[in-house]
């Protein structure tokens, strides 16, 4: 019997790959180096602020010696773009109530800096929905690792069996996988530009209103 439902934020709850591309131009800009295609960014996100930086920096070709200054700007630049660029998903309103309404609690826990995960939750009007919101700076370790996910069951007082995780990438998945924690994916988001369905999960989900049908 399920008590609780753990959600990522990027490529689940909000498509945001239009904010994490404005962030990163501005970023690049800033220290003369040009922008990367949104196609391209899509594949580095997932995994925190810190791989987003560091792959997209490689990819530029620009040196790893300006990865402190990307740091400093990007996180100068993400707050004045945070929720312009980017649109909840379809279903996500619908999703979230129902998981409510079946007496689930809610807690969002994303890879994303946790300031930047509350602001963009409040822009959309999602934040009245989770109990709790952790980032990807709030433990010593971020999704893969099943560390995020357990704090956040403890946080929660819920037992991870009974814990659902609903994510869109192979990082939720293999969090919940290593938590104990059942783990269904939606189809439409980022999985570092791999086919979600080739990750194992208990369920595969075209829209969060029927994350319940499937387990
Ligand atoms: O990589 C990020 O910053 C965010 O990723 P997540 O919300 O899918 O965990
Ligand atoms: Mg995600």
């Amino acid at each position: 019997m399920l008590q609780a439902a753990i959600i990522d934020l990027d490529g689940t709850l909000v498509d945001t790959l239009g904010d994490f591309s404005a962030a990163l131009a501005g970023t690049l800009a800033e220290l003369g180096w040009p922008a990367v295609p949104k196609e391209t960014i899509e594949g580095f996100i997932g995994k925190g602020t810190e791989h987003l930086l560091r792959t997209t920096l490689a990819h530029v070709g620009a040196p790893a010696s300006l990865y402190e200054p990307a740091w400093d700007a990007y996180h100068r630049i993400y707050p004045t773009i945070n929720g312009r660029h980017s649109q909840v998903y379809p279903g996500v309103a619908e999703g979230v109530a129902q998981l409510r309404a079946a007496g689930l609690r809610l807690a969002c826990l994303t890879n994303k800096p946790t300031e930047f995960a509350r602001e963009l939750l409040r822009a959309k009007g999602l934040a009245g929905a989770f109990e709790l919101v952790f980032g990807g700076d709030a433990f010593e370790r971020k999704k893969p690792d099943p560390l995020p996910l357990l704090k956040t069951c403890a946080a929660l007082g819920t037992l991870p069996a009974q814990t659902l995780m609903v994510g869109d990438s192979s990082n939720d998945a293999a969090a919940a996988r290593a938590a104990g924690c059942p783990v269904v994916l939606v189809t439409y988001g980022y999985n570092h530009g791999r086919p979600v369905r080739e990750v194992d999960a208990n369920g595969y989900v075209d829209s969060l209103v029927d994350v319940l049908k499937v387990l």
